[in-house]
């Protein structure tokens, strides 16, 4: 502990946001590393427990996020000599020796057990066991907290987004002006993608993490059009480069007409908007590979949508396939419905193939419980872009993740209350997750350190860790160890890699995707199980007892 020499072999980037320090820290974690010290216990040997009591959103899973932040943190973990001066202000009293000890501190005698990132996790399960003097322990509570709790609970948001969307549905992650701050907004973009979504209008997420970037434009680059006159360069050249449309604004207008006159479509619409024909046609010449409109500006059915065929029309001539539209506004069931049987109609009026197949993007205060509502009205929407409601997390602030001590000097230890739920679960354990005959998880089991591991084929009993009578002999078809190592210090050993964010988006798709339905249903879904191994249970409530003063009555 006295240096961190040897950790200087394994070198491991910092965290992605700066401001992760030890200084994030909440101060009660100084003055209790002060007294630990002053007390001469801050080098005794912790386990902390880092968990959940309660699963976000109403639902009965979670995907933990936020591993990798964690053990970049850990493996970076130094205070400079000017934050030991300012911990040193902030405990006024202190003695000088503390900052020298601070000065020392380092996570090399540190040990972090994890369930890998991305996986469907469960209540009261340690998702980390941190084990370590408790002095510096103690202070990676809060850092660890914070970089665990957003991550998995919008990670959790965005795989529910995911699960009501459907898999052939796009998701697109909008929130970086609705998010909480910038450090909201990065991560918020980077777990929403491992969560399942497909892709971030966020330009520095995409830079960071490598998240595929997708955006379209906004009614402010429609509304800014006024005349045709505004588009100077009329040219385009063909795809093929072989030839060029000298006029393309001409040659929209043309193909606007042909659609008002053609026979299935000639009552739809009359005149379209014209200053929101330029703004496509200019959106288009700047973007002929990839073009998309936005076509709720003045009215969907009366121009944008008879505009964006014009423009898609006019560059099929030229080989280029219009991307499709953007609906912001309006009843969007009811529009993309609509928006689709145009499509439809000019691909087989005007013998245009695959134009029915134009993807039609929603936006506008999306969430969960609208996108249920579109799927039982039916719509024809291909894919959504969500900000608001996926990056603040609308419908729960926060996962309550907790981080408590369940062992120090070999001693288990245990936090009492009178909420059941709040009880911690003592020792250091180990943790499975036993899977049926189906091939789902049946039961996540926690044991002491020391227990045998569930065996395959053997009958076990497993314990609701608080309720007497709840309980389940379960023959496990495949045993699945949860908590892995992913940080030794400089101790010998080996320790799992940190995976890619791609890797754990697989890991998080895959073991949603392997649940079993009743679990994951919006409505009423069915609690899983998490239980403690007979051995355990006797242990928590015979160390409860122990530690409830007993009443007396007067
Ligand atoms: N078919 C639908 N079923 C349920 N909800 C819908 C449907 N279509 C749209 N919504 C949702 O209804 C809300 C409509 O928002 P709002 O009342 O602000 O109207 P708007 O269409 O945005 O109007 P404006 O033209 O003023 O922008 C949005 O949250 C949107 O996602
Ligand atoms: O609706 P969200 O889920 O938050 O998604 C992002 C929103 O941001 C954009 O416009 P903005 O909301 O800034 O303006 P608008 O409401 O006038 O469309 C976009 O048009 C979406 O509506
Ligand atoms: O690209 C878009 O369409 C977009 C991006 C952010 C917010 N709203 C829309
Ligand atoms: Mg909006």
């Amino acid at each position: 502990m006295e240096n961190g020499s040897e950790l200087t072999t394994q070198i491991i980037d910092g965290p992605t946001n700066p401001m992760v320090t030890p200084l994030l820290n909440d101060l009660y974690q100084f003055t209790m590393a002060y007294a630990y010290w002053k007390a001469g216990k801050h080098n005794e040997r912790s386990v902390f427990d880092l968990y959940f009591r309660k699963n976000p959103f109403g639902g009965e899973y979670t995907v933990f996020a936020g591993l990798d932040e964690c053990i970049k943190f850990l493996a970076n973990f130094k205070l400079s000599d000017e934050e030991i001066d300012y911990v040193r202000e902030s405990l006024p009293g202190s003695e000088e020796a503390f900052c020298d000890y601070l000065r020392g501190l380092d996570c090399s005698d540190v040990e972090v057990y994890a369930i890998p990132e991305g996986s469907v996790v469960f209540p009261k399960v340690p998702l980390m066991r941190v084990e370590g003097p408790v002095g510096v322990v103690q202070l990676l509570e809060t850092p660890f907290l914070n970089l665990v709790n957003f991550a998995s609970l919008v990670a959790t948001n965005a795989a529910r987004h995911r699960f009501v969307a459907g898999k052939s549905k796009n998701l697109l992650e909008f929130g970086a002006r609705r998010a909480q701050g910038p450090d909201g907004a990065i991560s918020a973009s980077k777990y929403c993608y491992l969560g399942g979504f497909d892709a971030t209008s966020n330009v520095a997420a995409g830079k960071l993490f490598g998240i595929p970037l997708r955006g379209t434009h906004s009614h402010a680059f429609v509304s800014s059009f006024m005349s045709t006159d505004e588009i100077v360069d009329k040219v385009l050249h063909s795809a093929d480069g072989k030839t060029t449309c000298e006029d393309f604004v001409s040659h929209v207008q043309t193909w606007l007409k042909k659609i008002q006159y053609s026979p299935s479509l000639s009552g739809i619409f009359s005149e379209t908007n014209q200053s929101e024909l330029v703004a496509f046609i200019s959106y288009a010449l700047a973007f002929p590979k990839t073009f998309l409109a936005l076509v709720d500006t003045y009215d969907v059915m009366k121009s944008g949508i008879p505009n964006f065929c014009a423009v898609a029309l006019a560059l099929n001539d030229f080989g280029y396939k219009a991307l499709g539209i953007r609906l912001d506004s309006g009843d969007l069931a009811y529009l993309s419905t609509e928006a689709r049987k145009f499509f439809c109609t000019v691909e087989r009026e005007l013998k245009v193939p695959d134009f029915g197949k134009m993807v039609v993007t929603a936006s506008n205060d999306l969430n969960e419980e609208t996108i249920d509502a579109l799927n039982k009205q039916g719509h024809e929407v291909d894919a959504f872009g969500i900000g608001t409601y996926l990056v603040t997390c609308y419908s729960q602030a926060a996962l309550g993740c907790v981080f408590k001590l369940v062992e120090i000097n070999n001693q288990p230890r245990i936090k009492l209350s009178e909420d059941v739920t709040k009880v911690s679960i003592p020792c250091k354990k180990r943790s499975y997750r036993l899977y049926g005959k189906e091939g789902y998880p049946l039961v996540d089991i926690m044991t002491g350190e020391n227990e045998p591991p569930p065996k395959v084929g053997e009958r076990l009993l497993c314990r609701h860790p608080f309720n007497e009578s709840k309980r389940a002999y379960v023959v496990p078809q495949r045993v699945e160890e949860l908590l892995k190592c992913y940080w030794r210090g400089s101790a010998d050993g080996a320790r799992e890699e940190l995976p890619s964010l791609e890797e754990i988006r697989d890991r998080c798709i895959k073991q949603l995707a392997n649940m079993r339905p009743d679990h994951m249903r919006r409505l009423n879904p069915t609690p899983y199980k998490v239980s403690v191994s007979a051995k355990l249970y006797d242990f928590i409530h015979f160390l409860w007892l122990n530690e409830a003063p007993v009443g007396e009555l007067q």
